[in-house]
């Protein structure tokens, strides 16, 4: 069984911010998830929740992907159906408002798919008050007594109120001010020229500025939510210090309480033009998000605050000495599992998935067999690949990958090339140069370098053919020292192109109860929620046709492209295996290596190939929102012609 370790990260630190130290430590964001009860009510009758809660900190759901074992996640807490507002704001949010008062910073995150009551969690309604009401009290309440005439230090309380809406920032107390910059001054403190900010002394001066800004949000209906929320809201409130008596130091403590947008599974959710570009740059942000808190839980030394405007505008308040909050919104219908597995991984990330096993019978109703297509749909390597990728992501499980899928563009490396290699760029770069191309030399830039290659393979079409017969050799001499994986998957058996070593989960004494989760069952029968389990083949079958264009004429017109390229079938083949693999298990990291592919694009193929698992060819790359059908047809030619660039500099030379 794996083991059970829960890794509780850097520890938090208590220092107060002083403005000379810049983030002196790393402060571990501490997660709570929160199950919302059933809200239609043809479903609360006839369905059962699939997830349930096992104690204050812990909760289990079914596994889709092995029915014999659910997971268990572990939080810092969890709250159930039947917990109040005021059980998780007294519980989880209120502790961290002290802090306030000694001029540090603090943030309240409210994360979740789309529908699963982060808006209620952090709004609420006027019988059942969320979190922001009633920190705004409790705050307010601080100030006035720490305040009180004959104490040391007098407060200001302050207000503004934004929204982060495709990556802009609108101010919501100012809607006509347009997109805001974020800056940071030279102590490292987060700033909006231009921001509104009211002064608030009391609960009814929050009220009437918060309210009526609160209807300038922007939000939609989608499929899964009427009033669904387009945009990150983030309410900051400024508790400034002037202490009354001398040395008259000043202090400055900032709450952010953020509800934000919900992570959206675009085949779900139907989501198409302005919809769908809200929800690419709503994913998009909530991984970087992700990615933050990875890294600050981690203790590692980049945090990638930069990455999206929200965690720029969090850089002071999220990590450093910032005291910081995240609760997982999620709801217990079977429709959310998916989006509640995902979830659930966001925020556990940094912690360990206890896989638990079970009898294969506690999922069942009693006395009914287990069916030959539930076996199927616990296909072995399926749930291998499966938990390889998780340990790959949680930094346990050692990737190994084959140095061929990680280096695409020798080319960069000209001194490490042969003389040989170097003398033939050389002319080759001549000869450009001789037809008046434009440009830099093909050596110094490797977007020319692949022009040039481009053209050099049309021109010398017999040269290739010379050159595929010593690939024929090599390849058959790469193959002959191929890993057992690697044979074992052209066979079929694996479908992965960078098998990670695998890790078995023996079976534990089952543990003797029926567990009313009922959601494997229903996957048997239910094609669309099959999809990760299923043979790549069939998957191919199942997935929706890409939203843009005309994909068979697109496709044709990638394959003509291609075939213009003039590169043998095999070689063709091989570049397409190995790409594939490096989009499936490469890092953002890794994934920049490939042509074409900078930062966001990586971080975009990343964050979707976690909500909706690997590709299935390398063509699917057009389905990820912001990468078109065209640059997948110019990043393919890019990689391809790189690949062959590879094999031609690996080849010896003949000296003609
Ligand atoms: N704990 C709860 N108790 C009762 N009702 C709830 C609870 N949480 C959410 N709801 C209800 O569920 C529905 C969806 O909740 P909400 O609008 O807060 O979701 P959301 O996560 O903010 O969605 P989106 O991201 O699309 O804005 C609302 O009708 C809300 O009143």
């Amino acid at each position: 069984m794996k083991t059970t370790i829960y890794k509780q990260g850097a520890t938090r630190s208590q220092l107060s911010k002083g403005r000379t130290s810049r983030r002196p430590t790393v402060a571990r964001v501490r997660v709570a998830v929160r199950l919302r009860p059933f809200v239609e009510e043809a479903n609360s009758t006839s369905e059962s929740s699939c997830v349930r809660g096992l104690d204050g900190c812990s909760l289990e759901i079914a596994n889709g992907r092995n029915s014999q074992e659910t997971l268990k996640y572990q939080f810092d807490a969890f709250y159930g159906e039947t917990s109040t507002q005021q059980d998780i704001y007294v519980g989880f949010v209120h502790p961290i408002l002290r802090h306030l008062m000694n001029g540090q910073n603090a943030s309240v995150l409210a994360y979740g798919p789309t529908g699963a009551g982060k808006t209620y969690t952090m709004l609420g309604s006027p019988e059942q008050p969320g979190i922001i009401p009633r920190a705004l009290k409790d705050l307010l309440q601080l100030t006035w007594e720490e305040g009180a005439e004959g104490r040391p230090w007098a407060f200001a309380v302050s207000m503004s109120y934004l929204e982060i809406y495709q990556e802009k920032v609108l101010d919501l107390l100012a809607p006509a001010s347009g997109d805001l910059v974020i800056r940071e001054d030279r102590w490292g403190n987060i700033l909006i020229p231009g921001l509104t900010q009211k002064p608030i002394a009391s609960f009814t001066d929050f009220e009437q500025h918060f309210l009526p800004a609160s209807r300038n949000r922007t939000v939609g209906a989608t499929r899964l939510n009427q009033r669904s929320s387009r945009s990150h809201a983030v309410l900051l409130v400024k508790v400034e210090q002037r202490e009354r008596i001398a040395p008259f130091r000043q202090r400055e403590g900032k709450l952010y309480l953020i509800d934000l947008a919900g992570s959206e599974d675009n085949r779900r959710t139907g989501n198409q033009g302005l919809r769908l570009k809200e929800s690419g740059a709503i994913n998009a942000s909530l991984f970087v998000l992700g990615k933050v808190v990875d890294a600050l839980n981690q203790g590692l030394p980049r945090v990638p605050y930069r990455d999206s405007k929200l965690t720029r505008l969090l850089q002071d308040s999220l990590g450093g000495s910032a005291h910081s909050v995240l609760i997982a919104n999620i709801a217990p219908e079977r429709r959310f599992y998916l989006d509640t597995v995902t979830s659930l991984n966001f925020a556990s990330r940094s912690k360990e998935v206890i896989n638990r096993p079970f009898t294969h019978k506690s999922f069942q109703p009693p006395g009914e067999k287990v069916k030959l297509a539930q076996k199927e749909l616990m296909d072995p390597p399926e749930a291998k690949r499966a938990r390889s990728q998780e340990e790959l992501e949680d930094g346990t499980g050692s990737p190994d990958l084959p140095t061929s899928c990680l280096k695409l563009s020798p080319l960069k490396q000209l001194n490490t090339l042969e003389p040989a290699v170097q003398e033939r760029l050389l002319n080759l770069d001549r000869i450009l140069d001789s037809r008046g191309s434009q440009g830099t030399s093909i050596l110094s830039t490797p977007r020319r370098e692949r022009t040039a290659l481009e053209k050099a393979l049309k021109e010398k079409d017999s040269e290739i053919q010379r050159l595929k017969e010593k690939y024929k050799e090599l390849e058959a001499n790469r193959l002959s020292q191929r890993p057992k994986e690697l044979e074992e998957e052209e066979n079929g058996s694996l479908a992965s192109p960078c098998p990670f070593p695998s890790q078995t989960v023996p079976m534990t004494k089952p543990l003797n109860r029926v567990v009313p989760l009922q959601l494997i069952q229903e996957q048997t029968t239910s094609q669309s929620k099959t999809r990760f389990l299923q043979k790549e083949s069939q998957k191919r079958k199942l997935r929706p046709e890409p939203p843009r264009g005309q994909p068979e004429q697109q496709a044709e017109g990638l394959r003509t492209t291609l075939a213009m390229l003039q590169v043998p079938p095999d070689l063709l083949a091989e570049s397409r295996r190995r790409i594939l693999g490096l989009l499936n298990t490469g890092s953002a990291k890794e994934l920049r290596r490939l042509q074409r592919i900078g930062e966001k694009k990586a971080q975009l193929i990343v964050g979707w190939r976690e909500l909706h698992g690997p590709f299935a060819e390398v063509e699917d790359l057009g389905r990820v929102e912001g990468i078109s059908e065209k640059q997948v047809a110019t990043f393919l030619k890019a990689n391809i012609l790189s690949f062959v660039a590879e094999c031609f500099t690996a080849l010896p030379r003949k000296d003609s």
